[in-house]
């Protein structure tokens, strides 16, 4: 028996759209298939059928297009668990990935919006004859704005702008939120003309702000001369979440009621979801009614109802309940296909909406009576939609970042981790915490709550210089090009620590290709090592980078100031400016030191990025540029990576979060000290790990300690503090590396290895490290941008500066003892026992005394203030491998004054585990800083004392071994005496 097809509209009101459309279509037209589909038979009674699901194969096979024309679908809804269900876990859209990054690279939400917007355009593709026949009543095809936003009125209006622009479609409808964030923004869009979809709505209360809100949004288009007879709206309410929620409040009250009492409750089970939207419904008569025939005379349309989340859920009620009971003119009703399938199958039709609308109100009043607050219901199902949605964009997102990875293949250096079990525990706990609480997005949006409130925000400037840089980089090739034209045989960057390390990387892995010039590093004030490398450069024919972004450095500066006579020395004073460029923050005393020196170029860093995090700024770039790197390349690489560990890559799926939670769940846990083993190519990427890892995370007693460069041992030798980070360079491995890492591994270590395909990708390393790093600061507790105890070294190096050049030599110091040629010096708690020590025992016995404080957990560093050449580095490295035999313990190595600036930082303000021996020595030859009473030799002198002043202050164990005369037999005699 075919559905008899009503006279009229129901309400007889002008605003049943669907009927008047009808009106035009004859009766004898319609089949008799057509009049015993249900389905079909909605629209005469004034509702239209939605669906509220898409995926691309269903749009491509035509199984949309089929129910349009034979179902009389008329619209689409998606939401962010649509998308989830369509795009992860199918290969539905792999080809779509790929050939969108074939042709370029793009983040993760980049990515996924083309996914989704290609969908939505398709379906109001084939939804578009029915926008056309209905002159716009109809033929919607939704797209949510991010879940992120629901909390973000200027957000969510940027993102629909973008969506609205974008898909390019009239027959778009762009979702956002009914939260209390939304109901502006759905103002603001209709009333630059957007066609809204009003979602997550529970409430009625929030129905009425909502509908509110787009008569206010088209009376202000009105106002302002737009036209509003192309605006659609609809409004969802939700509907069968409420009794899922509801249901359950009443069955807990049914638990302690009298039987009488708990049948009479039970008996309102399933019913408040529908009562609550046929008072919404009234409430809809009474919005549209008189109130909007201005509006209405002026062309606009009513914003329609649409009944969401109409799939039975309790499998004790009908499958079609929610459409049944909500039938009625100008609504919606989009359904799920299975409540699709089964309402074309079995579903009445009738005019139920306001049939019973008083057996509905009392259903509320009871409800109230019973003490269920419909409306923090309402409220507690919003704050859980966003969540869920919220969820749901998680999976959706991890999933399209692991396709765009697949996708690109070799193209980001790939990441895995094998940790033991407690490791693995902790990690997944951490990953969940930051995936719940928005972590990643908080820390790209700069929310200091996640370090220590102490102004980090202030300090997140390197998350996005990449695409600054990219969008000035004409300017620096232009530079490249004037410096290649200029034919320099040598340039010679001049800097410490975050000015230096990243360029020292570029320099050492990338040599000079073509004609450019060969880049060389000098960060020390060692006479013996600044002799070095004049001897090395051609003075006439070397350009200088002054790197300092504070430009307050001492050391850049007095380097500064050495080489810049020695080439007025030999090009005269007329030309030296023009070999000199400096890199500086704006307004630096360096900035103004170079412009009284007439430099050819001044290049300004960002002030927002902090020296360890500057190499992908023009710190690092500048230089690159002068060793003639194409630089288009090296951003596009470092990008990249910036994507792989963007906001929108869930913690998951984000390798730099991995490796960043992993570090800081291993400092929790004593495996402090991070083990970096490079392919012997890349191994100059140790030295600037090194400076971000230990001045990052190294402070009030916390953090992360990083070896560098160990020489390696026997297995027995690692303790469970060690955590490693293996960076394969895969076309130029070490087998002995491999092995070595791969019987780490066997041993229980946690190891986290990162595959680089060539040596160019090593520029992602600095971007996966710099979000690393900031993630472990996070974990550990730490502000992971100041620097607090290297500040401490140069305050105490500048005074003994000054004492020097007042009174021509350092402030005396007591030695503990005197062996030889070495004079030892010692902390307050150690001096005794090391002078008896070295009474008994000389040298090897001081020294054994010495290390002897070494408990499991500790470690132990170098602290060298000599030339770091390769003689003096092969004498340490021996005496590096003899401790971490012996000893069992970490080792460390650094150059004076170089690692002042860099691991100096945790070996002060970490955790009080290390042992040092730094070593000094007298200077054969010396040279002097011009326009200062001081030596260089002097200068390294006095850092070294600054350096032991703050180690006592700090209460650290240190010796420090002095050697008079032959430097190199010395050094030999300290490395024999430590095995
Ligand atoms: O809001 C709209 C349509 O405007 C829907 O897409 C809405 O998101 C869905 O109906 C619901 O999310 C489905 O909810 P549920 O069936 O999972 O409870
Ligand atoms: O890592 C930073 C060093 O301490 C050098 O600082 P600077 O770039 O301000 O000279």
């Amino acid at each position: 028996m075919g559905i008899a097809r009503p006279e009229r509209c129901p309400d007889g009101a002008s605003t049943c759209l669907l009927w008047r459309e009808r009106l035009t279509r004859p009766e004898k037209d319609r089949k008799e298939s057509d009049r015993m589909n249900p389905l079909k038979t909605l629209s005469d009674f004034g509702q239209a059928a939605w669906l509220d699901f898409l995926a691309r194969s269903f749009i491509e096979k035509g199984d949309l297009k089929r129910l349009v024309d034979q179902d009389d679908l008329r619209g689409v809804t998606s939401n962010p668990a649509i998308f989830e269900k369509a795009i992860a876990d199918t290969d539905e859209y792999d080809a779509a990935v790929a050939s969108f990054l074939a042709g370029n690279d793009a983040s993760v939400s980049t990515l996924y919006d083309h996914l989704a917007m290609q969908d939505i355009r398709r379906a109001a593709d084939v939804l578009r004859p029915v926008y056309e026949s209905t002159r716009g009543a109809d033929g919607y095809v939704s797209l949510e704005v991010s879940p992120y936003l629901a909390n973000d009125t200027e957000g969510t209006i940027a993102e629909a702008r973008r969506f609205w622009a974008e898909v390019d479609r009239p027959n778009l409808m762009v979702k956002v939120p009914a939260t209390d964030a939304g109901v502006p923004a759905i103002r603001t869009l209709t009333s630059e003309g957007l066609n809204i979809n009003v979602t997550l709505l529970f409430s009625q209360t929030a129905y009425e702000q909502v509908a509110r809100a787009y008569i206010d949004g088209l009376r202000e288009r009105l106002r302002n001369g737009g036209d509003i007879s192309r605006i659609s709206s609809v409004a969802s309410f939700f509907i069968s979440r409420i009794d899922v929620a509801v249901d359950k409040l009443l069955e807990a009250k049914m638990a302690g009621a009298a039987p009488a009492e708990a049948e009479r409750i039970g008996a309102l089970r399933g019913k408040v979801a529908i009562a609550n939207g046929k008072q919404a419904y009234q409430r809809y008569k009474r919005l549209f009614g008189e109130d909007f025939d201005d509006l209405r005379a002026a062309g606009a349309r009513a914003q329609r109802l649409l009944w969401a989340s109409t799939g039975t859920k309790n499998k004790a009620y009908s499958d079609v309940l929610y459409i049944d009971e909500l039938i009625g003119p100008d609504t919606v009703n989009t359904m799920p296909p299975a409540t699709m399938d089964a309402f074309r199958d079995h579903g009445h039709v009738g005019y139920t909406l306001e049939a019973d609308v008083d057996e509905a109100d009392a259903v509320m009043r009871s409800v109230a009576d019973l003490g269920v607050d419909i409306e923090a219901v309402a409220h507690e199902l919003v704050v859980d939609g966003v969540r869920l949605f919220a969820d749901a964009a998680d999976k959706l997102l991890g999933s399209v970042a692991r396709k765009r990875l697949a996708a690109l293949g070799d193209k980001v250096n790939a990441q895995s981790l094998v940790l033991p079990q407690d490791l693995t525990d902790a990690v997944a706990r951490l990953t969940e915490d930051w995936r719940a609480s928005g972590a990643i997005r908080r820390l790209w949006a700069g929310d200091a709550s996640l370090w220590t409130n102490a102004g980090e925000d202030k300090w997140l400037g390197w998350l996005r210089v990449v695409e600054t840089e990219t969008s000035r980089v004409d300017e620096l090739i232009k530079f490249q090009r004037d410096v290649a034209e200029l034919e320099f045989a040598d340039a010679l960057l001049i800097g410490m620590g975050g000015s230096s390390l990243g360029p020292e990387v570029l320099a050492e892995t990338f040599g000079a290709p073509g004609r450019a010039a060969r880049l060389h590093v000098i960060d020390s004030t060692d006479p013996e090592q600044i002799a070095a490398i004049e001897s090395r450069i051609n003075l006439k024919r070397t350009l200088f980078i002054v790197a300092s972004k504070s430009g307050g450095t001492l050391e850049p500066n007095i380097l500064k100031d050495y080489f810049y006579e020695k080439v007025a020395a030999a090009l005269g004073r007329g030309e030296v400016g023009s070999r000199f460029v400096a890199i500086t923050d704006p307004g630096s005393s360096m900035e103004e030191a170079a412009k009284a020196a007439s430099f050819w170029r001044t290049f300004h860093g960002e002030p927002t990025i902090g020296g360890r995090y500057a190499v992908l700024s023009r710190f690092g770039l500048a230089p690159a540029a002068v060793t003639g790197m194409n630089l288009r390349m090296f951003l596009q690489n470092a990008q990249a990576m910036a994507w792989t560990c963007g906001p929108d890559a869930p913690p998951a799926d984000n390798p730099g979060v991995q490796l960043g939670l992993t570090l800081g769940a291993a400092a929790r846990a004593g495996r402090d000290k991070v083990t970096l083993i490079a392919s012997p190519a890349i191994r100059t990427f140790g030295a600037w790990a090194e400076q971000l890892i230990a001045e990052s995370t190294g402070k009030q007693g916390k953090g992360l300690i990083p070896v560098d460069n160990e020489p390696a041992a026997d297995l027995a030798a690692y303790g469970p503090d060690r955590v490693f980070i293996y960076l394969r360079l895969r076309k130029a491995s070490n087998l002995a590396q491999d092995e070595f890492v791969a019987a780490l591994e066997r041993a229980g270590h946690p190891v986290a290895r990162i595959d680089i395909a060539s040596p160019d990708r090593i520029v992602q390393e600095f971007f996966r490290f710099e979000i690393a790093t900031a993630v472990a600061g996070s974990v550990i507790g730490i502000n992971p941008f100041d620097q607090p105890d290297v500040e401490a070294s140069k305050v105490r190096t500048r005074e003994l500066s000054a004492a020097i050049e007042q009174t021509g030599a350092l402030p005396a110091q007591q030695p503990a003892a005197q062996v030889g040629p070495f004079t030892l010096y010692a902390d307050p708690a150690g001096a005794g026992a090391i002078a008896e020590a070295a009474r008994s025992g000389g040298l090897a016995g001081a020294l054994n005394a010495h290390f002897n404080r070494l408990v499991p957990g500790d470690y132990v560093a170098l602290l060298a203030y000599l030339n770091r050449n390769e003689a003096n580095t092969e004498v340490l490295q021996g005496a590096r491998k003899a401790l971490l035999e012996r000893r069992r313990v970490a080792t460390c190595l650094g150059f004076g004054p170089r690692f002042l600036h860099s691991t100096g930082q945790a070996y002060k303000g970490g955790p009080n585990t290390g042992v040092f021996l730094q070593i000094t020595a007298d200077h054969a030859a010396d040279l002097p800083v011009p326009g200062r009473k001081l030596s260089f030799g002097q200068v390294e002198a006095a850092q070294a004392a600054g350096d032991l002043a703050v180690l006592e202050e700090r209460g650290r164990r240190f010796l420090r071994v002095h050697v008079s005369g032959d430097v190199a037999e010395g050094l030999r005699q300290i490395a024999g005496a430590v095995g």
